[in-house]
Formats: C-alpha cells, sequence, structure tokens
C-alpha cells in the first residue's frame, strides 16, 4: 500500500492564516511584528531564500528589512550591523542567512544577536533553555518537522523516534524536541553500527543526514512515520532529499516529500517566532 504523502506547503498555509489572523489582531493595539534579514554575498540559494524570507512578510504584514551586503563585508561591520539592529524598536527578529562567506566566523555572528530576537533559534541562551525545557524560541527547520508529525494525528508519547544525523542545527534540537513529546529517542549518525537494525524499530523516522537518497525501504518499519529534512542538490540540478522516496512509500505511513515537505515549514516557523517575539517585546505573551 502507497503511503500517505505530508504536504509541507498545506500545512505551512494553514500556519501563516492562522498568524494573518494574529498580526491584525496586534495591528488594532499598534503593535506590527518586525523581521530584519541580513544577506553577506551572492550564494543564489540564499538570495532565493531572503527573497522568500521577503516575501513572506509583506504577504503576512509584516515590517521587514532585508541587508544585502558584498561577498568582502568585514566580520566587524556585520556585528556593528547586528549590533544596531539589537536596538533597532521595530526589529523584533533578526537573521542572518547561513551560509557566511569563510573569513566571518558564524558563532562569533550568532552570538552576538539579542536572545530575545534570535528568531533562528540558534544563540547559546535559547539552544541552553530548549536542553532544560525553558521557554526559548526554538530552531525553524526542527519546529517545523514536530508540527508535520503532529499533523498526521499520530500520538508521540511513548513512541519510538530515531533521528538519523546530530546537526546542531537539526539532528540534536529535533532529537530534544522529540523527548519533549514523550517520545523515546534514539540518535543515529555517520559511525553508528547496525543502523538498519535501529531505524527498523522506529515509529517515527526523521532523517538530516545530508546525504541524497540514504535511506531506503530497508531502514523502515511498516507504517512508520517518515520525514525527510535533506536537501541535496543533484549534478542534473534536481533537489533530493536524504530518503529515497519512491521505494520508502511502499512500506512507511505518513512520508514527507523532497521538495514540498519540511522546506516550506522553515519559512513559516521563522513567521511564527518572529510573531512570538514581537508579542514578548510588548508585553503580550
Ligand atoms: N539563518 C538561517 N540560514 C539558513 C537556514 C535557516 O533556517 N536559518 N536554513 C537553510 C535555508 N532556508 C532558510 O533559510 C530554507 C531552505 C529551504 C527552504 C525550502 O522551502 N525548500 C524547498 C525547496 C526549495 C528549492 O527548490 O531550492 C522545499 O524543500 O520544498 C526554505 C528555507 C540554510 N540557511
Amino acid at each position: 500500500m502507497t503511503a500517505s504523502i505530508i504536504n509541507g506547503k498545506e500545512v505551512s498555509q494553514e500556519i501563516r492564516a492562522g498568524i494573518t489572523e494574529e498580526v491584525k489582531q496586534l495591528s488594532e493595539q499598534g503593535v506590527v511584528p518586525g523581521l530584519a534579514v541580513v544577506l553577506v554575498g551572492e550564494d543564489p540559494a540564499s538570495q532565493v531564500y531572503v527573497r522568500n524570507k521577503e516575501k513572506a512578510c509583506h504577504d503576512l504584514g509584516f515590517y521587514s528589512e532585508v541587508h544585502r551586503l558584498d561577498a568582502g563585508t568585514s566580520q566587524e561591520d556585520l556585528l556593528a550591523l547586528v549590533d544596531k539592529l539589537n536596538k533597532q524598536s521595530s526589529i523584533n527578529g533578526i537573521l542572518v542567512q547561513l551560509p557566511l562567506p569563510k573569513h566571518i566566523e558564524e558563532k562569533a555572528v550568532i552570538d552576538a544577536i539579542a536572545v530575545e530576537k534570535d528568531v533562528d533559534g540558534f544563540h547559546p541562551v535559547n539552544v541552553g533553555n530548549l536542553v532544560i525545557g525553558d521557554d526559548s524560541l526554538l530552531p525553524c527547520t526542527p519546529a517545523g518537522v514536530i508540527e508535520l508529525i503532529k499533523r498526521t494525528g499520530l500520538e508521540m508519547s511513548g513512541k519510538h523516534a530515531v533521528v538519523i544525523g546530530r546537526s546542531n542545527i537539526v539532528g540534536k534540537p529535533v532529537s530534544l524536541l522529540l523527548q519533549r513529546e514523550n517520545a523515546t529517542v534514539t540518535m543515529c549518525h555517520s559511525r553508528t553500527a547496525n543502523m538498519k537494525e535501529i531505524t527498523r524499530q522506529a515509529d517515527i523516522l526523521v532523517v538530516a543526514i545530508g546525504r541524497a537518497n540514504f535511506v531506503d525501504a530497508d531502514y523502515v518499519k511498516p507504517g512508520a512515520v517518515v520525514i525527510d529534512v535533506g536537501m541535496n542538490r543533484l549534478d542534473n540540478g534536481k533537489l533530493a532529499g536524504d530518503v529515497d522516496f519512491e521505494s520508502v512509500k511502499e512500506v512507511s505511513g505518513p512520508i514527507t516529500p523532497v521538495p514540498g515537505g519540511v522546506g516550506p515549514m522553515t519559512i513559516t516557523m521563522l513567521m511564527q517566532n518572529t510573531l512570538i517575539a514581537a508579542k514578548r517585546a510588548h508585553g503580550l505573551a
């Protein structure tokens, strides 16, 4: 039997409809959420993502600023801009598009963003709050993964979730968020022995290993929910996930495609975080 497909675009639209409503209500109190996006250099994919963020702000009624800086911009100048945005009251969220050019230290820039404006959820204080279970701005892609699993109707509590990948921006935070939902979580990575034996026990399988079509049907327990966070650009220009969708969908339960699965959720959760940050800034959350 072929699995049902989890449509990330549709879920995004539903969430955005809710955000639009909240923005309308906030505007009656004179509050407009504001997002600043900073892009350094001309990476083509980053340019597309930044344009999409700008469009999302426009569509949802947010105030937005996009700062496009030369590839040769110094770290000092970038930090000065972040400092200025930290102090700007019309800005509730600051996002520095990654990757940055090699001469700029990513960590120095992330650490410089005010914790309450860190709508990427990458600042060490937000990461620490996530670890100890305190309120924090959640990283967008992992938050999107949890939202998509919820939409399948599967109760995560007590289920075995296996996460393939241990990156700071996806694997680690996703595993923490799954634990928060009371799932029993196992993490696998490039050095895991007998990976298939472990993944075949998963009721929920989240794949974020960065290798095109790595997971095939042999890795998957029949009926398991499969979430593919991979985005690999192939030599033919096409986008492939970390999951071999055609093979896996024959055995799995609900499954996300690439494109059209987790990807669209990333920008939507960013907008959600900016809304939360704006409400907190005005004592409304
Ligand atoms: N500061 C940040 N930088 C980067 C992040 C991030 O969350 N914060 N994530 C990625 C890029 N990204 C958003 O910035 C992003 C990636 C992919 C998508 C998306 O909608 N993907 C589509 C396919 C798009 C395509 O065809 O290329 C999909 O999967 O359907 C949105 C946002 C790295 N940098």
